[in-house]
């Protein structure tokens, strides 16, 4: 029988026949089961917050949840300390492809319960949440009040702690950044066990582990809830498309329309190595006369993707009014472009009709029952990241990706980035534009080999001043993770809140080794 693979990793003919099929035809398994639990699952959560944001109990409970988490710290605390500390929040419901195995080995803090709006304050212009608020909860909390967060990061399970302690990026980052950026202020509980209020106010006492915790993986504390900035917002946003058929063109536009004040969001989607679509909006109270509207989060709506790339080949710049919430959540039904490898007739018009009410499955039920198979052609094949980069190097970077895993479409998202104190190194002392180049889907190229691959990109972002996304494999060694982010304050902040017994360095928990 044939054998493939490299040296390490030796699989059979016949194994990788089983893998392919299991993968072409997953969808035999994810339509009857992952939609209808996907639907029932969401339903529960969207009558369950609707009830408890009614009766306002929230806040009450609160304070019980968090008294509860600090016992726990506390009883670790005087305990042996032998093991260090995490959240209990299970690995399947994360939003990254890999399962956590170093939770497995820790004490787990159950933080799991975190999961309302506390408090709305249109006169401060806030949101005081827990941490597992969802982007989607959210929006469909604040919009109907005229309210909107001014970054929201588009797929609706992704939740505030994961924002805060990770990264989160969207389109309207070229306004305002990073979704740490629009925070105001922390509720944290300490490795021993004290709450304490962390805020951007430089009088604040513990403002220093305000800048620390973003990026920090939840490796100085955990986060019991976060204040975060309000802005007014519209009904709809207007939609411009920009078609480019070459790939200067594209990038300039994008450089011009991220660099112009007037818009809201700019991001851009590339579908081949010299064509792609630019697109930026604004908020708009209503929808004129003449103007066309389209409510793409509707369920018999083609995919986000797929409806841009219909206008990328009609080569007409384009203007549409899209409501707000689906503008926000619009690459949630098609997982950005991911459905397609998991239902490959999701958009054709009878299914979406039919049965795309349905839709999306949820990220947590899909990762959930990824079995060993999928888990090895995902890890064989598929790519998923996110670098950032300064938007001034995005020929070169592309260049790079292409010339190692060639996947298309690509993301590109750029968002301003503050020269402020924490792990993101960005030292210019003025904000800088930047673009995240979001890279998922099947690599073409058949020199792909996973971690030298990936090395070789993050070695060329390293030498732009970039980020990697930390929710995406890492290859990198402790001195090179060390190089692209900076460790003066974290390093502080591990020594002053007594941190280095109760949480694993940040690089522990986020490289390849610490993932299954
Ligand atoms: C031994 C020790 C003691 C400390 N004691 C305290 C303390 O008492 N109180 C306290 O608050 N902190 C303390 N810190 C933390 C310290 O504030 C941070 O490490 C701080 O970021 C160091 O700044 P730097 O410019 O020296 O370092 P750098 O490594 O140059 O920069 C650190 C961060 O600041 C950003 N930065 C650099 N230049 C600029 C700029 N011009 N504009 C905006 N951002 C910029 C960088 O991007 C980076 O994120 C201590 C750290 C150490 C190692
Ligand atoms: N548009 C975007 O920006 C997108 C971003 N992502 C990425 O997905 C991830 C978010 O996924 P999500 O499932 O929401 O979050 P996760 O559960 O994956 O959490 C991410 C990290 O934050 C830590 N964390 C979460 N909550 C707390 C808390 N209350 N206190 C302390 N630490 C905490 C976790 O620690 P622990 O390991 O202890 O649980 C974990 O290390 C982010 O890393 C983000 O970068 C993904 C898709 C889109
Ligand atoms: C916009 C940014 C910054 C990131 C988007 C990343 C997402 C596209 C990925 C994050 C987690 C990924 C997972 C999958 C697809 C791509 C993501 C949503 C799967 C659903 C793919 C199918 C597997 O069986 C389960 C995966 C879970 C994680």
């Amino acid at each position: 029988m044939g054998v493939y693979g490299t040296a390490t990793e030796k699989i059979s003919i016949f194994e990788r026949l089983l893998e392919w099929f299991l993968f072409r035809f997953r969808w035999i398994f994810v339509i009857p089961l992952i939609l209808p639990a996907s639907l029932a699952y969401d339903s529960y959560n969207f009558v369950r917050n609707w009830f408890i944001y009614k009766v306002q109990s929230a806040p009450k409970a609160h304070d019980r949840k968090v008294a509860k988490i600090q016992k726990s710290v506390k009883q670790w605390s005087s305990g042996d300390r032998k093991k260090k500390m995490c959240t209990a929040r299970p690995g399947w419901l994360t939003m990254s492809f890999r399962f956590p195995k170093y939770k497995k080995d820790m004490v787990q803090i159950k933080t799991n319960d975190l999961i309302d709006i506390l408090e709305i304050d249109t006169n401060a212009r806030t949101v005081r949440v827990e941490p597992n608020v969802t982007m989607g909860q959210l929006t469909r909390t604040l919009i109907p009040l005229g309210y909107t967060l001014p970054i929201v990061p588009e797929l609706d399970d992704l939740t505030v702690g994961g924002m805060i302690n990770g990264c989160g990026v969207e389109s309207s980052g070229r306004k305002y950044g990073m979704f740490q950026h629009i925070c105001q202020s922390f509720e944290i509980v300490t490795a021993n066990g004290e709450l304490i209020f962390a805020s951007k106010d430089k009088n604040s006492e513990h403002q220093p582990l305000f800048y620390g915790i973003p990026w920090s993986h939840g490796t100085l504390g955990f986060l019991v809830a976060a204040t975060i900035k309000i802005i007014p917002c519209k009904p709809f946003v207007r939609l411009t498309y920009f078609p480019c058929k070459t790939q200067k063109k594209l990038y300039d536009r994008l450089s011009h329309e991220a660099n112009k004040n007037d818009n809201e969001f700019v991001e851009g989607i590339q579908y081949s190595y010299d064509s792609g679509m630019i697109m930026t909006a604004s908020f708009t109270e209503a929808v004129p006369k003449n103007g066309s509207l389209n409510a793409i989060g509707r369920w018999h709506k083609p995919w986000f993707f797929k409806h841009v790339e219909t206008i990328l080949k009609s080569g007409k710049e384009t203007v549409e009014y899209i409501p707000l919430r689906d503008y926000y959540h619009r690459h949630s039904r098609s997982i950005f472009w991911e459905i397609q490898d998991l239902i490959p007739f999701g958009n054709n018009v009878l299914f979406r009709w039919f049965l795309g009410w349905t839709m999306p499955p949820k990220v947590s039920l899909l990762k959930l029952t990824t079995s060993g198979s999928i888990r090895n052609i995902y890890n064989r094949r598929h790519v998923i990241q996110d670098m950032l980069i300064p938007l001034d190097n995005i020929q070169e970077a592309v260049d790079i990706f292409d010339q190692e895993v060639q996947i298309y479409p690509l993301w590109l998202c750029p968002l301003n980035l503050q020269s402020s104190p924490g792990m993101v190194r960005q030292r210019a002392g003025r904000n800088i534009m930047y673009v995240d180049i979001g890279v998922y889907g099947n690599c073409t190229r058949d020199t792909y080999e996973p971690k030298e691959t990936t090395r070789k990109i993050e070695g060329y972002v390293r030498s732009v001043q970039g980020v990697q996304m930390l929710y995406a494999d890492t290859y990198m060694t402790p001195s090179e993770f060390w190089e692209m982010f900076d460790s003066s304050l974290y390093d502080w902040l591990r020594t002053k809140y007594n941190c280095k017994e109760a949480f694993p360095n940040v690089y522990d928990k986020v490289c390849k080794a610490a993932r299954y």
